[in-house]
């Protein structure tokens, strides 16, 4: 047998990887996790500095802790891990074995497959505008890192959706200013958020973008942009101190397709899968926002669901005669000896 065959490699070190992870050590599982990204957590590495309010029976924590927190918890029972790892195809070989090849020339053979990719591997839609690209050492930024560092400063926010309203609602008590610019006539956010931002001191400007960007005396930084409304034409312009852009991602979801495997596809990007996390290949599931299910949510909540169940089912497949679950952790004896060391700092 081969030394290093996996019950479960899990493709994704996101919210649904991690805790599938977790979840496949509680049920007794070889595991290995590989992801792109040069760190685990997931997109929600993109929001450090947001407060997470709906994750159940969890207090309000930022972006950053909760990924501090969901790293702790999937590597319990000590997976292994490879970071940097970009999972290229997935094949069986004949012995029924998953065999996973990597852009690093290496290949993870496993009994089963969890893919928890999310919205595959993630580089932001540039801003279209000539020579835009020398502002990025200095004030045009693709993702907010840190909202400390636009405390007191005139914000320009150019984007429509989710991300762009989360920042525009998360900036504008700290910022100076906040305007946020969208070529359409509304936005496509959550209700609350876009309710949140209307009743703010952020400025909308709908049916604008940007079209030129000026730069300062130095030429080493924006300080005024050029905005054209989109159905009169009319420019006018902004003096800024930062410009954020979230015109979403421009999205590699080649692995799916690179796969010599019969998965089937929604949207020709999502997996196909039961409520169970099962797809149409035996032996491969999917969990988190990549999979696609009547009761899909795609929030934090949805993809540990998910993942728990996409882990039963990995379960059953190596061994038929398991349980359909994992005891609740207060009964499982994994945990005696934790529980004991816990138990001595209350
Ligand atoms: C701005 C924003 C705010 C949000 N706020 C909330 C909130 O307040 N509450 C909430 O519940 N949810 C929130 N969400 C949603 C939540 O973040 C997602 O539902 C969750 O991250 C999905 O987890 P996932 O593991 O499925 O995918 P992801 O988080 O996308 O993780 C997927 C991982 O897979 C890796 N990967 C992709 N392709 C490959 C490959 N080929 N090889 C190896 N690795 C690969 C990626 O690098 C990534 O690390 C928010 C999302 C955004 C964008």
């Amino acid at each position: 047998m081969h030394k290093n065959l996996f019950d479960v490699t899990i493709i994704g070190g996101g919210p649904a990887g991690l805790y599938s992870a977790f979840y496949s050590g509680l049920r007794g599982m070889k595991v290995n996790i590989l992801e792109y990204q040069p760190h685990l957590g997931g997109k929600v590495n993109v929001y450090p500095e947001k407060m997470i309010w709906d994750a159940g029976g969890m207090p309000p924590v930022t972006g950053a802790k909760m990924v501090e927190q969901m790293i702790e918890q999937g590597l319990t029972f000590n997976p292994s891990v490879f970071l940097n790892e970009k999972v290229e195809s997935i094949r069986k070989n004949e012995s029924g074995h998953f065999e996973v090849q990597t852009a690093s020339g290496n290949l993870h053979i496993s009994k089963t497959v969890i893919v928890a990719v999310g919205s595959g591997i993630l580089n932001p839609q540039k801003l279209q505008i000539e020579g835009a690209e020398r502002f990025e050492v200095t004030n045009l930024h693709y993702t907010v890192q840190s909202l400390k560092k636009f405390k007191d400063k005139t914000v320009l926010i150019s984007g429509g959706g989710n991300t762009a309203i989360d920042w525009a609602n998360e900036l504008e008590p700290i910022a100076k200013k906040v305007y946020i610019t969208h070529r359409s006539c509304n936005f496509k956010g959550h209700e609350a958020q876009i309710g949140q931002l209307m009743s703010s001191t952020a400025e909308c400007l709908l049916n604008t973008q940007i079209t030129k960007l000026h730069a300062n005396e130095a030429h080493d930084g924006i300080d005024r942009v050029e905005l054209t409304h989109s159905i009169t034409n009319e420019l006018s312009s902004l003096e800024v101190d930062d410009v954020i852009i979230n015109h979403g991602y421009e999205i590699d979801a080649s692995l799916i397709k690179n796969s010599a495997l019969p998965i089937e596809m929604v949207d020709d990007y999502f997996i196909k899968t039961e409520s169970s996390g099962s797809s149409s290949v035996p032996g491969l599931y999917a969990a988190g926002d990549i999979s696609k299910h009547d009761g899909k949510l795609n929030l934090l909540m949805g993809a540990f669901h998910d993942a728990a169940n996409a882990v039963n089912e990995a379960k059953r497949y190596i061994t038929p005669d398991a349980g359909a679950a994992a005891m609740v952790s207060s009964h499982n004896d994994v945990f005696k000896e934790k529980n004991r060391e816990l138990a001595k700092n209350i």
